[in-house]
C-alpha cells in the first residue's frame, strides 16, 4: 500500500502513529514501520521460470532491505523460503525499562499485532501459541531476532517463564472456531488461565487477560456497561465461550483476592484488521473476500441486528493502556459506532468499490442474500466506554471507514500475490 494513502481520525486529523505515552509507558510507534510489517508482500520476488536466478541483496530497496524473502515459482507453484537478512529496526531500551512479556495466543490477529508493537518498542517478546488458529507467519518476520522467542505450547498445559508481564490472548474467537470443538474451548479458557494465573502468582508478573463483549451474552441493557451483569445461555452453542470467559474472569478475580496477583481484565468487542484470519467465518472477513471475489455477500437473519466494529490499533493501545494502569476492574475495549449488519453489508461492498475503481478495475456489483440466523445470535451490541475513557484516557480513534479501506487493501494484496 502506498504510504500516499492517508488516514484520518474521527476529527479529521490525519493519523501517523499508532499509541501513546501513558502511565510511564511510551507505546507510540510510526503507523508506516507496522505497515511494512502487514502490508508488505508475502512473495518478495516472483520468477517465472525456475531456471532463472534470483540476484539477491543489491536488488533490495531499502523498505524491505530486513524483510523475509519467500520466492515464488510460478511454473511449479512451488514456494523457497529464505532466512532473514536484516530484522525491522527496534528501540534500544535500557535494562530498567525493558520488560519481559509473554504473549499466549501471540500469533493469532490480535497478538500478532501487539508482538509488532513490542517488539518495536523495545521489548523481549516470548510468544506461546498452538498454531489451532493462529499461524506462525504471521510472527515470521521476528523469528531469530535475539529480543524474539515463539514456543508451539498450548496453554492447557502449564509452562514455566520469567516474565514481567502476561497478556493472556490463547482462545479461538471465531463462533465457527470455538464451537468446532467446544469441549476445547471450554477447557482452554478455564485450564488456561488457571496456568497462566498460576505462572502470575509464582513469578508477581501482571496478568491481563483479554475476555470479550461476549460476557454480556444477548445483552438487555444497550449499551453496555462493565457492570451489567450479562445475559447468557449457558447451554447453547455459544457458551463454550462466553461461559469460558466468564469463568476465566471469575478465576482472575479469585486469584486477585485470594493471591494478591495483580490483574488487568480487558473486555474486547468485535474487532477487525489486517491478518485476521480470512476463513475464520467471521462477518468483516467473510463480507469483504466475497466482495472482492464477486460472490455474493451473506447477511444472517433479516440482518438487523447490531454491532459496532473497533480497528485493531485502537485496541493494542488500549490493551497496552489498560496493562500498564492500576485499573483492577475490567474495562471495554471497543468503538462505539453501531452499524445493523444490513447497513454495514453496503459499507462493505461500496468500500471495495472504491477501492477497486482506484486501482483501475471495473467494479462488479455484487448482490446481498439472506441466511438463517445462528442460534443465540446477540441482537444488538455496543460498548459503554466510559470507564476507558475515564481511567485510560483511551477512545477510539479509527472511523470505521478508514479501516476497512486498509483492510481491504491488505485482502486484495493477498488475493492478488495468490496467498488466500
Ligand atoms: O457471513 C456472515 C457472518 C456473520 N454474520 C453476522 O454478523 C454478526 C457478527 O458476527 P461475527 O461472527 O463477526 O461476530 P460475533 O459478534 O457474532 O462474535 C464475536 O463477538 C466478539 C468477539 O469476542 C468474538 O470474536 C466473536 O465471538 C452476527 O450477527 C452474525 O450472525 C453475517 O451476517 N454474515
Amino acid at each position: 500500500m502506498s504510504s500516499a494513502v492517508r488516514i484520518l481520525d474521527k476529527e479529521g486529523k490525519e493519523i501517523n502513529s499508532v499509541g501513546f505515552q501513558r502511565f510511564g509507558f511510551d507505546c507510540e510507534v510510526p503507523l508506516d514501520v507496522l505497515r511494512s510489517l502487514y502490508l508488505r508482500k508475502h512473495y518478495v520476488k516472483t520468477i517465472a521460470s525456475s531456471s532463472e536466478s534470483v540476484k539477491d541483496d543489491e536488488e533490495d530497496s531499502a523498505a524491505t532491505a530486513y524483510l523475509s524473502k519467500s520466492i515464488y515459482h510460478a511454473d511449479t507453484q512451488s514456494i523457497s523460503y529464505t532466512t532473514l537478512s536484516r530484522f525491522p529496526p527496534v528501540k534500544l531500551l535500557p535494562p530498567s525499562s525493558r520488560k519481559r512479556v509473554l504473549v499466549t495466543g501471540g500469533a493469532g490477529f490480535v497478538g500478532s499485532h501487539l508482538v509488532d508493537r513490542l517488539m518495536v518498542l523495545g521489548h523481549e517478546v516470548t510468544v506461546l501459541d498452538n498454531f489451532f488458529t493462529g499461524s506462525k507467519t504471521t510472527v515470521s518476520h521476528w523469528v531469530g531476532h535475539p529480543n524474539f522467542e515463539m514456543v508451539r505450547h498450548d496453554v492447557v498445559e502449564p509452562f514455566m517463564i520469567e516474565c514481567d508481564q502476561i497478556y493472556h490472548l490463547a482462545c479461538p474467537a471465531s463462533p465457527p472456531h470455538y464451537q468446532y470443538n467446544a469441549v476445547k474451548t471450554i477447557k482452554t479458557s478455564f485450564m488456561g488461565t488457571l496456568n497462566m494465573l498460576g505462572l502470575a502468582k509464582r513469578t508477581k508478573a501482571r496478568f491481563l487477560i483479554t475476555s470479550t463483549s461476549e460476557v454480556y451474552g444477548d445483552p438487555e441493557v444497550h449499551p453496555q456497561p462493565e457492570d451489567y451483569w450479562g445475559h447468557v445461555n449457558p447451554i447453547g452453542p455459544r457458551a463454550c465461550y462466553d461461559e469460558g470467559k466468564r469463568v476465566a474472569e471469575t478465576l482472575t478475580y479469585g486469584f486477585h483476592r485470594q493471591d494478591g496477583v495483580d490483574v488487568r481484565v480487558a473486555r474486547i468487542f468485535n474487532t477487525y484488521g489486517p491478518r485476521m484470519n480470512p476463513f475464520d467465518g467471521r462477518v468483516v472477513s467473510n463480507f469483504i473476500v466475497q466482495a472482492l471475489r464477486g460472490e455474493d455477500m451473506t447477511v444472517y437473519g433479516d440482518g438487523k441486528q447490531t454491532r459496532s466494529f473497533q480497528y485493531i490499533h485502537d485496541l493494542i493501545d488500549g490493551l497496552i493502556a489498560l496493562m500498564n494502569s492500576d485499573e483492577t476492574r475490567p474495562v471495554n475495549i471497543g468503538n462505539g459506532d453501531e452499524f445493523t449488519i444490513a447497513e454495514f453489508a453496503e459499507l462493505v461492498r461500496d468500500i471495495v468499490e472504491k477501492v477497486q475503481r482506484e486501482d483501475g478495475a471495473e467494479p462488479k456489483r455484487v448482490n446481498i442474500i439472506y441466511k438463517p440466523m445462528p442460534t443465540d445470535d446477540p441482537q444488538k451490541r455496543r460498548p459503554d466506554t466510559t470507564r476507558a475513557k475515564e481511567v485510560l484516557e483511551w477512545q477510539p480513534r479509527w472511523t470505521v471507514r478508514m479501516g476497512l479501506e486498509e483492510m481491504v487493501r491488505y485482502y486484495k494484496a493477498k488475493m492478488e500475490e495468490g496467498s488466500i
